[in-house]
Parts: structure tokens; sequence; C-alpha cells
């Protein structure tokens, strides 16, 4: 139970909608037993020739509960579906909220298609507990008693019967069967979520697949993924519908031992005739309606299963991050080292550096060597471990992400483009013009593009140089920001494309700061400082001349680069 603690905690706060549900349904149940009872003594009195106008009460009283029952129902509908879709909301926020806090470390742990399914499928599905395991069992419970309690007035042994049947239908059928199922678990929420992460893999991967020849493989594997997911779900049918068939066996076995013990007391003279038919129908009422509860225990192992998975989301160890940034005034590392989760090597080791507002720095060095870690822990996307950094001598931890966002423009290294206009995907502010867009497009070349062109999902219908120039458009698009975050934004461009950028740029940002990330070493000479990184250690430091005078690793890299481009 303890799984369910979150769910059971965001049912509680809402026991308005919870209590109104819960009498609704014992008014709907109750008017229903009334019903065919009071019609089983309509049936009873007719066949016995008791003229019409004798029974005009109680045909009174059938199209009384009649009406109550339809409203009723429909109150007990209204209320349990509210309070179960309100409950659903409120986890998937505080789901998101967790979600929004680790991101990065969460997509290192696990794959897209597992949490995305864990998003959409497992919290869609908590809506069955409230619906199906814990309120059915509690209007039941009210329902049996009171016709127990009724049916106890009439005849003794019958009021016994029906509540052997309410001990196997409510307590004994649904424990058995959810003791057997947890027993023999089906697996069916882990083969899905095999079956989404390969296709996932596959659909992504789908052009590599093909040139490498490795679809078929892919493919098999899916359909593998598939044929077990199908099997699984297979398998919990089937159980579920011999429980169902156990339980409707029961209870018509009741219905039908209540009947012939009826007409034995009947024909013993112990029990009014007349009451026969009220008995039968009374319970086929009854036991009709406990039938709900033979999906139970696949609700409840589902529930269970599910709250555990979506636990198991937890935020990674960032604190409330309450401060606003102040007007960005400068940038410190102080003596980061970094390590991924499961990484062998740290990532930084010891890297201190400060970026002045106005200044321009470069960081430089080969792949892998930690410079767009930088930028993630910048930006907090990842949080420090050892060591600090300051915006204007705070750590930026204490600072609400979204405020350190706001002060700064970004270019990451890979672009993200969503299915939609071009107009969409320049994350347009309201205050931008159609001729603000197309100025920020002509200045990065891209003229060609119209405003209401199609981009399709990831980008795909773009070369890697018209994504590149389509994400410095973004950043041209938020001049104000003080603080230029720029990793490896020209390293898809031609050299053309490549000098017009870096223009722009330096256009742009002339009193602002500017951290840029780079392979290359050709349009550093402007630059304060230039930062050089090896396997996340930083081995030198200082401007364009010095580093060139100094002829150490910047001197080497710069002299292996110009041998090649000449
Ligand atoms: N999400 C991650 N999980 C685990 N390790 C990572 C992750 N991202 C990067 N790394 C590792 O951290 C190290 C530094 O990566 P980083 O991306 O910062 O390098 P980089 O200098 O920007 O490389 P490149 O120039 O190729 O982009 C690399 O060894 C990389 O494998």
């Amino acid at each position: 139970m303890t799984n369910l603690r979150i769910v059971i905690s965001e049912i509680l706060k809402e026991k308005k909608d919870v209590l109104l549900s819960v009498l609704f349904g014992f008014i709907a149940g109750m008017a229903a037993i009334g019903l065919f009872s009071a019609s089983g003594y309509l049936l009873s009195k007719a066949a016995i020739g008791v003229p019409l106008t004798a029974l005009t009460v109680v045909i009174a009283i059938v199209k009384l509960l009649g009406v109550t029952r339809a409203f009723s129902r429909y109150g007990e509908r209204y209320y349990s579906h509210r309070a179960s879709f309100t409950v659903l909301g409120h986890i998937r926020k505080s789901f998101y909220r967790r979600l929004d806090r680790s991101f990065s470390t969460l997509m290192q742990k696990y794959q897209s298609g597992d949490l995305l399914s864990r998003m959409v499928g497992d919290i869609e599905s908590l809506q069955t507990y409230f619906l199906r395991v814990l309120y059915p069992p509690i209007l039941l419970f009210f329902i049996f008693l009171t016709t127990i309690f009724f049916a106890s007035f009439f005849s003794f042994w019958i009021a016994v019967i029906i509540f052997i049947g309410f001990i196997l239908q409510v307590l004994v059928l649904p424990s058995v069967f959810y003791w057997w199922l947890m027993k023999t678990n089906p697996n069916v929420r882990a083969t899905r979520t095999a079956l989404s992460n390969d296709s996932g893999e596959y659909f992504f991967g789908y052009k590599e697949l093909k040139i490498f020849q490795r679809e078929k493989y892919q493919k098999d594997s899916l359909i593998n993924k598939s044929d077990q997911y199908e099997q699984s779900v297979l398998n919990q049918k089937r159980k579920e519908r011999l429980h169902q068939s156990i339980y409707t066996w029961v209870g018509y076995f009741i219905i039908w031992l209540v009947l012939a013990v009826g007409a034995y007391f009947v024909s013993d003279g112990d029990l009014n005739g007349v009451y026969l038919a009220v008995f039968l129908l009374l319970s086929i009422t009854l036991f009709e309606n406990s039938e709900v509860l033979s999906a139970l225990p696949i609700h409840l192992a589902n529930s269970q299963e599910v709250s555990e998975r979506l636990s198991e989301i937890k935020p990674t160890g960032q604190k409330e991050r309450k401060l606003t940034t102040p007007s960005f005034e400068s940038l410190r590392m102080n003596q980061l080292t970094f390590r991924y989760a499961n990484a062998l090597s740290p990532a930084l080791v010891d890297v201190s550096f400060y970026l002045n507002k106005g200044s321009k720095t470069a960081i430089v060095g080969p792949s892998g060597s930690g410079k767009s870690t930088i930028i993630d822990l910048a930006l907090g996307l990842e949080s420090t471990q050892t060591g600090s950094i300051e915006w204007n001598r705070t750590p930026i931890s204490q600072f609400e992400q979204s405020s350190i966002w706001k002060q700064s423009n970004v270019v990451l290294q890979e672009s993200h483009f969503f299915y939609g206009t071009v107009r969409d995907n320049l994350l347009t502010e309201p205050s931008h013009s159609d001729i603000d867009l197309k100025n920020a497009l002509q200045r990065v070349n891209l003229t060609y593009l119209n405003l209401d062109s199609l981009i399709l999902e990831k980008g795909s219908n773009l070369s890697g140089g018209e994504k590149q120039r389509l994400a410095i458009a973004r950043t041209l698009l938020n001049p104000d920001a003080e603080l230029w975050l720029l990793d490896e934004p020209t390293s898809s461009l031609d050299t053309n494309n490549k000098d017009n950028i870096y223009q722009q740029l330096w256009d742009e940002t002339k009193d602002k700061t500017v951290l840029l990330i780079t392979h290359e070493l050709t349009h550093l000479e402007k630059m304060d400082q230039i930062i050089v990184l090896q396997e996340g250690k930083i081995v030198e430091s200082g401007t364009y001349e010095e580093l060139m005078d100094r002829k150490g690793e910047f001197y080497e890299m710069k002299q292996i680069e110009d041998s090649v481009l000449l």
C-alpha cells in the first residue's frame, strides 16, 4: 500500500466529491434494489389476482424509485469521475514537476520511450484506482449490509445466505484472485515499456538502420517485443476472464440458493409466497451490481505497479531555487569538478574562470574535453557537484532556472525544431512582428524560407546548416540578453555563411558577455580570453596573441588547423 500513498493522499484532498459519490452511489444502489424488490412484490400480488387499484401505492413507489435511481446514478457518475480526473490532474502535475527538475539526470537513467509511457499511459491508467478499486467495495459494503439488515426482518436464513455471498464476493474472491495475480505476474507493463523503447529506437534510427543494413534485425527485435507484449496481455485477459466467470458463477449460485431456500420456506409456510419473487429480484440486482468487483484485483495490481513506477521518478538532489537573478554583472566558475552518472572519468576537473560583463571568452579543445558540459552547468541544466558557479557572486544553485534563462541567449550544440511553421520555431514573443522575423531570417541568409513554411518533426526537412542558422536567428531576436552562450554555432556552415554569422554575432554582442564554444580556431582574434580545455582540465588560457606567442597547446592546434585548411 505504501506505493499507493501518493494516489491516496491526492484522493483525500477531494473529500467532498468522494463523499458525494459514495452518497449518490448508495442511494442509486438502494433505489435499484428497492425498485426490483417492489417490482417482485407487484408481480406476485398481480399473479394472485389482487386488483390493480389496491396496488396503486406500490406502483407509485416503483415509479419514484426508478426516477431516484436514474438521478442518483447520474450524481454518482458525475462526482466519482470528477474526483477521479481531478486526482489524475494533480498526479500528472506533480510528475511533470519532478521530471522538469531533473530532466537531464533522468534522461541518463531512462529511455525516452519509457519516460513517455510513464507520463502518458501509466498516469492515465491510475484513473481506475478510485473508480474500480477504492470506491466500489466501500459502496457495496454499505449496500449489502443495509440489504441484509432489511432481509433479516423477513427471513433470517435468506439474510445469512446473502451475507455469505457478500463475504465471498466482496472479500474472499477478490483477495484470492489478487494473490494469484501477484504470484503469476503477467508483466504487461514491462513488456509494453520494452516495446515502446524499441519502437522509439526503430523510428528515430530508421535511416541509419537502412543504410547499415541493420533494419531487419531491429525489426525482428521489434516484432519479438510486440509478440511478448501481446502474449502478456493475452495472459492477463485470460486470468481476468477466468476470475470474472468464477465470480459470476458464485453470484448466480447464491441467487439460486436464495430461490431454493426461499421456496422451501414458502412450502413449509415459514415465508409468505409473495416475498419469494422479492428475494429473487433483490438478490439478482445485488449480485449483478457487485460484478464490478471481479476486475478489482487486476486494477489494484496495476495501480500498485504504476504508482511504484511513477514514484521512481524523483527530483535528484536539486535544492529549492527561490531567488531571481539580478542584472548580469559576472559569472565565475569556481574549481568545478563534474562527473556524469555512470561515467568512468569526470567531464570537468578543477575548472575555474571568470566572465566579466561585456567580455568575450572562447573555450576550445578536442571533442569530449568537457566544453558543452560547462554550458549545461552555467544554465543550471546540470547541478554542480564539486565547486560552484557564481552569478554576481551568488551561487547559481540559489536562482530560479527560468530567471537565468531569461537573461541568457543560447545556441545549443544541437538545436531542436518542432513540427510547425518557421514562425512557430522562431519561438516568437508577441512583441515580434513579421518584419522582425523576416529581418532575422535575412541576417542569417534564410530569406528563401517563408514564415509559414512547415518544419517537420526534429527539423528533418532542414539541412544541418539551415538548422544552425535558424537557431542563430532565434538569438538575434533576443538582442537584450546579457549573457550569450554559443555552443559550436557554426560547425555545419560553409565559409561564407560562417563569416556572415560571426559578423552578425559580433555586431549584436558589442557590449554583451559572450561565451563561445568551438572546435575551430578562426574568428578568435577578437576574444578577450581563450581557454584551452583537454580531458576536462584547463591547460592554457590567455588572449589570442598571448597563446600564439606561448607556442603551447593552442599554437599547436592552430598549426594543425592551418595546415589542414591550406
Ligand atoms: N549526458 C551524458 N552522460 C554521460 N556522459 C556524458 C554526457 N554528456 C557528455 N558526457 C561525457 O562527458 C564528457 C564531456 O562531454 P562534452 O559534451 O562536454 O564534451 P565537448 O567538449 O563539448 O565535446 P564535443 O566537442 O564533441 O561536443 C565526454 O566524455 C562525454 O562522453
